[in-house]
C-alpha cells in the first residue's frame, strides 16, 4: 500500500449529493470519462511533439470493456497515463475540489443547466459505487500506481503491475445502474456523446464511433456530396437539405459548425431547435435556443465552440456577451451565404425561396442588422412577363410559374404607371378574377401570400414611406375604369345616365343595406361585378384574426361594384326598363327574373371573393337552376 487518506474536502456530504442527483442525466459520467482518456492522448501527442518522449508507431485509442459477473465498466485510454503524485493531486484534489465548488454552485438551483458539463472525474460516482483508477505515466521510470475509492472521502493508492502506458478507469456500478452493462447501451452513448471525438473508440475490439468531425475540416476541401452525406448521418430520413452554411472563426470567439436550412415541413415547430450543440467534439446538448437567434431556429446542424459557457442556466447563457456575438455572427454569416447565393445561382435561389422565405422574412422583422443584409435579397412572385436577360432577380425558365422579382425592381418598373403603388394578391385563386383584370391593363401584381405577410407588408410601409401597398381586391385603379361611358345618358326620358339606372335596380333588387353599390364602366374582360374590401379595414380584421389565430371573417359591409359596361347588366338595364317593373307591385315574371339576376350577379362577385358557406352555395345553386329555366321557358319573358 502506497497510501491509505482521506479526500480534503469541506462538504462531507459530497458523494451523496454526486450519487443522488446532482443531474437526472445520470449518464453523462460516460462522456466525462471518455473525455478525459481523449485529452490524456491529446497531452501524450503534444508531449511526443515536443520532443519528451518517443511516440513511435502511436495508435490512439480508448477501450472500453463491460465485465457483467463483476459488474464493472472500465474505459481505457493509451493516453499520457498519472504517476502516484499526479494522483494525489489531480484526481484528490483537482477533481473533489472543482466537484465541492460544483456542488455548492448548483445545488438546489431549480434551473435547468445548458450542458452540465465539466462535472469531471467525480460524476463517476453518479453510477459507480466504487471507482478504480489503475495508471502507468509516460514519464521514465514511472510506476504503475491502482487508485480506489468506495465512495466515501476515504481512498486508497497501491502500486500496479501495470505495463501499458496509459490509464483504465474501472467502475463498479451500483445497484440499479444495470443498464450501463449493456453493450447497446454503451453503443448508443457513443453515439451520442461521443461520434465524433478525434480518437477510435473500441467496444469488443470493434471501432464504434465517426471521429470525422467535417465541421472541423476547411471548407475548400469539402464537397457538395460531403455536407449532405453529414446531414443524412445527422438527421437520417429527411428531406435534403437546402442550403449550409459553413462557420468557421477564431477571433474573437473559436467557432466551427456547420447550419443547414432544412426543407421546411408544414408541421414544424419554429420555436425549438434541433440544432447539435459541441464543445471540442463533445457532445453537450440538442438545445441551442438560447445561442441562435430566433428566426434562425429552425436550422440545423452543428455548432462546436468551447466558448460557450456550459454550466450556466440557460436564462444566464441568453444574458452571456460572448453568446450574444455568436448569434450576431451566426446571422451574419447565413445573410453572407444568402447573398452568395443570390448572386452566383438565382435559379437555385428561386428554387428553394418558397422554403427559405419564411426564414428571411422573419429576420427581416426580428433583426435590423439583418434586416440590412437582405432587404435587397427578398423577392416575390409576379404577374409580369419578364425575360431572364438584363434583370438579375427575374426567373429562369423552370423555376417557378411565375417569375420572381423585386420590390425595387417592380417599383422601378411602376414608375410610369402608378409610382409608389404596389398591387399585390394574397391567394392566387380566390383573387384571379382581379388578378386578371389588373394585368389585362398591364398593372404587374405582386403575390405576398404567406402567413407572416399581412405583418411583413406593414413593415415594408415603414421602411418605404413613399410606397403604398394596395391589394388587388381594395379598391380600383383609375386605369380600369372608363368615366365617360358610365356617365353617358341612357334615358332620355328620365334623364338618367347607365350608372344611375344600375344602382337604382341593384338598390331595389338586391336588398342588402350593409353593401355599398357602386358602379363603374370597367374595362375589357372585368366580369359584371365585383366585391372590393378597403385595404385599412381588412388589415385591420387580418391583423385581429392572426392575433386570435382564427380565420378572418368576411365583412357584411363591403362595396359591391357593379360594372355597367358587361353585357349582362346592360341587359338587366334593358330589362328593368321594360316598365313593368318599377310600376307593378306584384311578382311579374320580369320582376322576378331581374331579382335573381341581381342576386346571382352579386353572388359571382362573392364566389370569386371568398367562396361560400353551404347555405349561400344552395341558395345559389338552386337560383341558377331557375335562371337557367326561365331563359330557356318558351316566351317566359
Ligand atoms: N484518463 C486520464 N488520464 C490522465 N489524466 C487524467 C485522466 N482522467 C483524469 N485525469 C487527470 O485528472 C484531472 C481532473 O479530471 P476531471 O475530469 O475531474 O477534470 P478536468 O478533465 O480537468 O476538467 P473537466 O472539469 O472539464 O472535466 C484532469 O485534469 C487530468 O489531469
Amino acid at each position: 500500500m502506497l497510501e491509505q487518506g482521506t479526500i480534503t474536502i469541506h462538504t462531507q456530504n459530497i458523494f451523496p449529493i454526486i450519487k443522488k442527483s446532482l443531474y437526472s442525466d445520470h449518464e453523462v459520467f460516460f462522456r466525462e470519462l471518455v473525455s478525459n482518456g481523449v485529452d490524456a492522448i491529446q497531452k501524450l501527442k503534444m508531449v511526443g511533439y515536443a520532443g519528451e518522449t518517443e511516440l513511435g508507431d502511436f495508435q490512439p485509442e480508448i477501450h472500453i470493456a463491460i465485465d457483467r459477473e463483476k459488474r464493472t465498466l472500465s474505459i481505457s485510454d493509451n493516453g499520457i497515463g498519472m504517476t502516484a503524485d499526479e494522483v494525489k493531486k489531480y484526481i484528490n484534489q483537482v477533481a473533489f475540489s472543482s466537484a465541492e465548488e460544483f456542488v455548492q454552485k448548483y445545488q438546489g438551483t431549480d434551473q435547468p443547466l445548458i450542458g452540465h458539463f465539466g462535472l469531471g472525474f467525480y460524476s463517476a460516482f453518479m453510477v459507480a459505487q466504487q471507482v478504480e483508477i489503475d495508471t502507468l505515466s509516460y514519464k521514465n521510470d514511472a510506476q504503475a500506481v491502482h487508485w480506489t475509492c468506495s465512495g466515501s472521502p476515504e481512498f486508497s493508492l497501491e502500486s500496479s503491475e501495470r505495463s501499458e502506458r496509459g490509464t483504465t478507469v474501472i467502475l463498479t456500478l451500483s445497484e440499479g445502474e444495470d443498464e450501463y452493462l449493456d453493450p447497446n447501451r454503451i453503443r448508443q452513448l457513443v453515439k451520442k456523446y461521443c461520434d465524433f471525438m478525434p480518437v477510435a473508440i473500441k467496444l469488443d475490439g470493434e471501432v464504434i464511433n465517426r471521429q470525422k468531425a467535417i465541421w472541423r475540416e476547411s471548407a475548400s476541401n469539402l464537397t457538395a456530396e460531403d455536407y449532405q452525406e453529414f446531414y443524412r448521418y445527422l438527421y437520417p430520413f429527411q428531406e435534403e437539405p437546402l442550403l449550409w452554411v459553413h462557420l468557421q472563426t477564431d477571433y474573437p470567439f473559436l467557432l466551427n459548425g456547420i447550419l443547414y436550412f432544412p426543407k421546411m415541413q408544414p408541421d414544424i415547430d419554429v420555436t425549438r431547435s434541433e440544432l447539435k450543440l459541441f464543445c471540442n467534439q463533445v457532445y453537450v446538448s440538442d438545445h441551442c435556443e438560447e445561442i441562435i437567434p430566433r428566426f434562425l431556429l429552425p436550422m440545423r446542424g452543428v455548432i462546436d465552440s468551447p466558448d460557450i459557457p456550459l454550466n450556466v442556466s440557460r436564462s444566464a447563457l441568453q444574458m452571456d456577451r460572448t453568446v450574444r456575438r455568436i448569434g450576431d455572427f451566426i446571422a451574419k454569416k447565413v445573410g453572407d451565404r444568402l447573398q452568395e447565393l443570390y448572386q452566383n445561382d438565382f435559379v437555385q435561389y428561386a428554387k428553394i425561396w418558397p422554403d427559405l422565405s419564411l426564414f428571411i422574412k422573419y429576420g427581416y422583422l426580428n433583426d435590423e442588422k439583418f434586416k440590412k443584409q437582405v432587404q435587397e435579397i427578398i423577392i416575390h412572385r409576379t404577374t409580369a412577363q419578364l425575360s431572364a436577360q438584363g434583370e438579375s432577380d427575374i426567373w429562369q425558365e423552370g423555376v417557378s410559374k411565375s417569375p420572381y422579382t423585386t420590390l425595387n425592381n417592380y417599383l422601378e418598373r411602376a414608375k410610369v404607371r402608378h409610382e409608389n403603388r404596389v398591387f399585390y394578391a394574397t391567394d392566387q385563386v380566390a383573387q384571379t378574377t382581379y388578378i386578371t383584370l389588373h394585368q389585362n391593363q398591364g398593372l404587374e401584381v405582386l403575390f405576398l401570400d404567406s402567413f407572416i405577410d399581412t405583418h411583413f407588408i406593414s413593415y415594408l410601409e415603414r421602411d418605404y414611406p413613399d410606397v403604398k401597398f394596395v391589394r388587388v381586391d381594395a379598391d380600383l385603379d383609375s386605369s380600369l375604369i372608363d368615366a365617360n361611358k358610365a356617365a353617358e345618358i341612357v334615358d332620355p326620358k328620365t334623364n338618367k345616365t347607365r350608372s344611375e339606372l344600375v344602382q337604382e335596380v341593384f338598390k331595389q333588387y338586391l336588398d342588402k343595406p350593409k353593401v355599398t353599390i357602386r358602379t363603374e364602366s370597367l374595362s375589357g374582360t372585368a366580369p359584371p361585378a365585383m366585391i372590393l374590401l378597403p385595404e385599412a379595414l381588412r388589415r385591420l380584421r387580418d391583423m385581429t384574426a392572426l392575433l386570435q389565430q382564427q380565420k378572418a371573417e368576411f365583412p357584411e359591409e363591403h362595396t359591391l361594384v357593379i360594372n355597367t359596361a358587361h353585357p349582362l347588366v346592360e341587359n338587366l338595364v334593358s330589362l328593368s326598363q321594360g316598365g313593368i317593373i318599377v310600376q307593378s307591385g306584384g311578382n311579374s315574371p320580369r320582376q322576378e327574373l331581374t331579382q335573381n339576376l341581381c342576386q346571382h350577379i352579386y353572388d359571382l362577385a362573392l364566389m370569386a371573393q371568398k367562396g361560400f358557406d353551404p347555405e349561400t352555395m344552395q341558395s345559389f345553386l338552386d337560383r341558377a337552376s331557375t335562371v337557367l329555366t326561365r331563359l330557356t321557358t318558351p316566351g317566359a319573358i
